[in-house]
């Protein structure tokens, strides 16, 4: 017998894995030992590798033939896809071999009673339980079963109620009980392109005993369908499917679930146990596509083509490969991050509510406090540092002036004059000043640290006063630093008193010329920021100027639009106005020409009528006798009458033509 296993999630992991194959070789059953068969397939010892004549096929797992027992089947290949089945995988174990080779024996399909529980579905069963109890604190679990059998291909219920009411009803007399009709389950496809059985009953199972009745109800169904068939059950595959639907309980009262691989989504899963029909009978079920073109296996040595066969198949099986995927639901994976957003929004509600912005906004305040004091410390120590320096200024004006009162007194001395002439008048001022000169020295040493810094003083001025002035950098700089390095060379080369005298002296002017210096940079910079101020003001004055100018030019602009576009009105106005005189005098005019001319045309017509009248009654009435001077008066009369009528024609007809602004007739 050979049991191949479809371990569609034998891991958590979601890569691809092959197909796991473990064949389960049986015992010689009584049958064939009296057939006096042999065992045609031998186990390589400690290896799960199957020898069959020349042939030698390695799989996942070997049992039986005395290699591994066939008691490890179970806790080896099965358990851990029942593990796999809570952790939200899919998983589906086949048995496949011919008639006889124990599949049903090995899955446990004819499952009877406790007495037989030593299948894989009866173990799976106990399994499953006993995990289910185990976590039944921190998880909810909804288990279901389904029985299917598949027989030419068309799907019997083997748990449908109709069915099994029937079986259990007595016939008459002891005769067998009438079974209904079976009735083939409709398959559908499903939107995403899974397959789905429509009505198959998904019976809910809350202990073993009740999936185990399940189980025992759908053997019965199967056998007695087979025997109305006249038939055997190796004909057809029967399906036995676990459904396990599990959520997470959220434990504490915090509301805090307990998170783990499976978060707080629904996951469901499937465990498909099935036992095909043999494979030798396969194309009698009605499956003869390619799938199933293998025929058979036995142990016995008069199967040993089959047997080969069947084990090249199985071989093969082993390279079909499954990626196996979590089962979340979801809409509920929605559900549950929704609720988990809400959570968090009303613990942030809370936060907010119990005063933790207040917190946050309070140490702010502290902080900005502090920095407030700081600020006023380093205030403080600026203003400290300010009068240090002023105090410092007038030292150094006071320094200055006794320098001068010594200087002239050295140069007295030098012109010959004795200590006591120079301060022979006042002995008390000598003394001063000899008290003078000695603390001279270290005034002196004192103003030269003071002139340092005065010197780094008038620098950062001088770099304040470039930047201001920008090109004028090049014209200051130089002069400032020759001036400085001329001081520093100078100071270095003293040697003797009159060179010191002299170095003093020129110490002095150079002091002073510092100073001036400093004192014009001071001006300058003050001018300049005064100037660059007044010149911010003027330009700022200017901008408003412009823009008050502006303001105006734009309202007088507007008004001018205003007063156009009013105009613009007014002419179209009057121009519809005209154009409506005009085609109103138009089609007066154009009456009056007709009318006018009809009159003139019937004028007309009667003037000729009339002088075509009268000259036919001169021409009657001119008798055959009368004198020629009679007959031409008469005629000459005649010509007048028709000449008045010409000039009223033409008269007529020229004022026609006026109207009509025609120059002709
Ligand atoms: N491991 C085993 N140890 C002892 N006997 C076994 C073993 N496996 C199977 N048998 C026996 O072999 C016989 C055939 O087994 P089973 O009915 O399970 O075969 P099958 O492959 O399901 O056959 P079919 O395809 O016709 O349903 C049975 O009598 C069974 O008791």
């Amino acid at each position: 017998m050979e049991s191949c296993e479809d371990a569609r999630a034998a891991s958590a992991g979601q890569q691809k894995e092959c197909v796991k194959v473990a064949v389960n070789i049986r015992p010689l059953i009584t049958s064939e030992l009296l057939m006096g068969c042999a065992d045609c397939v031998t186990v390589v010892p400690g290896e799960p590798q199957v020898q069959i004549g020349s042939h030698s096929f390695t799989y996942d797992h070997v049992y039986g033939s005395s290699g591994t027992p066939h008691s490890l089947i179970f806790q080896e290949c099965v358990a851990p896809l029942t593990d796999a089945l809570f952790n939200g995988y899919n998983a589906t174990v086949l048995a496949y071999g011919q008639t006889g080779s124990g599949k049903t024996y090995t899955m446990g399909t004819n499952y009877a009673s406790e007495a037989n529980c030593g299948g894989i579905i009866p173990q799976v069963m106990e399994t499953i339980f006993k995990k289910t109890e185990a976590m039944k604190d921190t998880t909810e679990i909804l288990l279901r079963v389904s029985f299917i059998e598949i027989f030419k291909e068309e799907v019997f219920d083997l748990l449908d109620p109709h069915l099994h009411a029937s079986l259990r009803a007595e016939g008459p007399a002891g005769a067998k009980p009438a079974v209904a009709p079976r009735v083939p389950i409709q398959i559908r496809e499903t939107a995403n392109g899974g397959i789905t059985l429509s009505g198959v009953v998904e019976a809910e199972v809350r202990s073993k005993e009740e999936m185990a009745s399940y189980l025992a109800r759908g053997s019965l169904s199967r056998a007695t369908g087979s025997t109305n068939m006249n038939s055997q059950s190796s004909r057809s595959h029967a399906i036995f499917t676990i459904c396990l639907e599990q959520k997470k309980i959220n434990t504490c009262s915090s509301n805090v679930a307990i998170s783990d691989e499976l978060g707080d989504d629904i996951i469901s899963a499937k465990l498909h146990l099935v036992d095909l029909a043999g494979s030798e009978r396969a194309k009698r079920t009605g499956a003869d596509g390619l799938r199933l073109k293998e025929a058979c296996i036995s142990p016995a040595d008069s199967n040993a083509e089959e047997t080969l066969n069947t084990l090249k198949y199985a071989n093969r099986a082993r390279n079909i490969q499954n990626k196996a995927v979590i089962n979340r639901d979801p809409v509920a994976a929605q559900l549950q991050r929704m609720r988990n957003q809400l959570e968090q929004l009303q613990a942030e509600l809370l936060y907010y509510r119990g005063g933790g912005a207040l917190d946050e906004l309070q140490i702010l305040r502290h902080k900005i406090s502090l920095l407030e004091a700081s600020n006023a410390d380093l205030r403080q120590e600026l203003d400290e540092q300010r009068m240090t320096c002023e105090s410092l200024k007038q030292h150094t004006l006071d320094a200055q002036v006794e320098k001068d009162k010594l200087i002239l007194k050295i140069e007295s001395a030098r012109s010959g004059k004795s200590w006591e002439e120079i301060d022979g008048a006042n002995n008390s001022q000598y003394a001063q000043e000899v008290d003078l000169v000695k603390s001279y020295a270290v005034k002196i040493q004192e103003l030269e640290a003071q002139l340092l810094k005065a010197q780094s003083l008038s620098k950062s001025n001088q770099n304040r006063l470039v930047d201001c002035l920008g090109l004028e950098k090049d014209i200051f700089l130089p002069s400032l630093h020759e001036l400085a390095s001329d001081y520093e060379d100078k100071n270095l080369d003293v040697s003797s008193e009159a060179e010191e005298d002299e170095k003093e002296r020129e110490h002095c002017n150079l002091q002073d010329r510092l100073g001036k210096e400093l004192q014009e940079l001071d001006k300058r910079l003050e001018q300049k920021e005064v100037s660059e101020l007044k010149k911010k003001q003027e330009a700022q004055s200017q901008l408003l100027r412009q823009n008050k100018n502006l303001m105006r030019l734009r309202k007088r602009l507007q008004d001018e639009i205003q007063r156009i576009k009013s105009q613009k009105v007014q002419l179209q106005h009057k121009i519809k106005q005209e154009s409506e005189q005009f085609r109103s005098w138009k089609a007066t005019r154009g009456k009056r020409r007709f009318f006018r001319r009809a009159a003139m045309a019937k004028e007309v017509a009667k003037l000729k009528e009339e002088s075509e009248l009268c000259k036919r009654k001169m021409l009657s009435d001119c008798p055959q006798t009368m004198s020629p001077s009679a007959r031409n008066s008469r005629i000459s009369a005649l010509e007048n009458m028709l000449a008045t009528s010409s000039t009223t024609l033409v008269t007529m007809a020229s004022q026609l033509s006026e109207a009509e602004g025609v120059a002709s007739f």
